[in-house]
């Protein structure tokens, strides 16, 4: 145990079991525990090492008994838009493709059970009750207590270029809205999740971000009820006509994407004024239109209909731009910074 303390940033033997074609194993060091893989274990060993206590209470918000919807975070005070609310490091870590999806459980279930309450075990007992504590979906007998756990909870993060699930237990008691005040940002270089307020909140106001990425209002209702179990009640769910408004802007959004990678925008002035329609769309507060990175992504979008039309200063605008938007929205840690930066430097 003594070697493995000193040359390995694990506190306990990783425990593994193969699960389908994958070696996964339990890997634990000061409230740590990850399931998955060797490669996603050592990126995130460097981040372990690092590890310095960025979890802290968030001074802007309290946890409270929301009528409906269980727990909820409310505003403390008035919190100006682009405040830090609260940065977090994550209890535990599970790869994403050991999990089978909601209708088909996989073959080896019962290995994944094993290696996600291994997990769990490996924490402490503070932790394990923060675990207990939070809110659960439950899907059927299948799934166990933790899989559930980490379904209704988990943010998509990854490790190592890896698609994981992710456990922030302060950060989980959040509920969702469709637009949302507050939206997140990742560190693959820390693991961390940093809440960040997306306009500005007044003392008193729930706290909330889009659990859905970009869909149609009743991709996201299903969803919402088959994942993690409530009825949507927001606004835009509730409104036949919202929800109409709202789909009629997600369709005009996909046509203009189309029309900018095909043949039809032949002048820099047309590509403008389509741009210029894009960006205005995904600049509202409709998350369900425009989750975080999609200001970043629409603007590469534009970026590249300008590049292969020859309209080299309109592309570099728009990268820049696009730059700005992914080190706002997705941290200076975001994989999308580095790329942008690769770009602007050879356009
Ligand atoms: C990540 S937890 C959020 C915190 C949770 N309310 C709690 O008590 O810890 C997700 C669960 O919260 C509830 N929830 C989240 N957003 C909701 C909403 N807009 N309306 C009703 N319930 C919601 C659902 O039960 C969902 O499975």
């Amino acid at each position: 145990m003594d070697y493995l303390i000193q040359h390995t940033p694990w506190t306990q033997l990783p425990r593994c079991l193969q699960v389908k074609d994958l070696a996964a194993c339990v890997y634990t060091r000061d409230g740590l525990s990850l399931v998955t893989t060797l490669d996603a274990a050592s990126d995130a060993a460097a981040a372990v090492i690092e590890l310095h206590k960025l979890s802290q209470q968030s001074l802007f918000y309290e946890v409270r008994e929301i009528p409906g919807k269980g727990k909820g975070a409310v505003a403390t005070r008035d919190i100006p838009r682009g405040t830090s609310i609260i940065t977090e490091l994550p209890l535990l870590l599970a790869r994403l493709d050991l999990f089978g999806n909601e209708t088909s459980p996989l073959p080896h279930q019962d290995k994944l059970q094993h290696l996600l309450q291994g997990a769990l075990a490996q924490l402490s007992m503070a932790e394990q009750q923060a675990v207990q504590n939070l809110a659960i979906f439950q899907r059927g007998s299948d799934t166990s207590f933790i899989e559930d756990v980490l379904r209704t909870n988990g943010l998509g993060v990854n490790v190592g270029g890896i698609a994981h699930t992710g456990l922030y237990p302060r950060i989980s008691r959040l509920n969702h809205a469709c637009r949302p005040n507050t939206f997140w940002r990742y560190s693959p270089r820390t693991l961390a999740v940093e809440f960040v307020a997306l306009r500005d909140i007044a003392a008193g106001e729930e706290l909330t971000h889009s659990y859905i990425q970009r869909d149609t209002v009743e991709v996201t209702r299903h969803d919402l009820l088959t994942h993690w179990g409530f009825n949507c009640t927001c606004e835009v769910c509730s409104s036949r006509d919202q929800r109409q408004a709202l789909d009629d802007k997600m369709a005009r959004l996909k046509a203009i994407e189309m029309s900018l990678s095909s043949e039809q925008v032949s002048t820099e002035d047309d590509l403008v004024s389509l741009a210029d329609e894009m960006m205005a769309l995904v600049d509202g507060d409709d998350a369900l239109l425009a989750p975080r990175g999609a200001y970043s992504y629409h603007l590469v979008v534009a970026a590249q209909a300008a590049w292969t039309r020859g309209f080299g200063g309109l592309a570099q605008r728009y990268t820049e731009q696009a730059l700005a938007a992914a080190i706002v929205y997705g941290g200076p840690d975001d994989e999308h910074v580095g790329v942008l930066r690769q770009v602007l430097k050879i356009m």
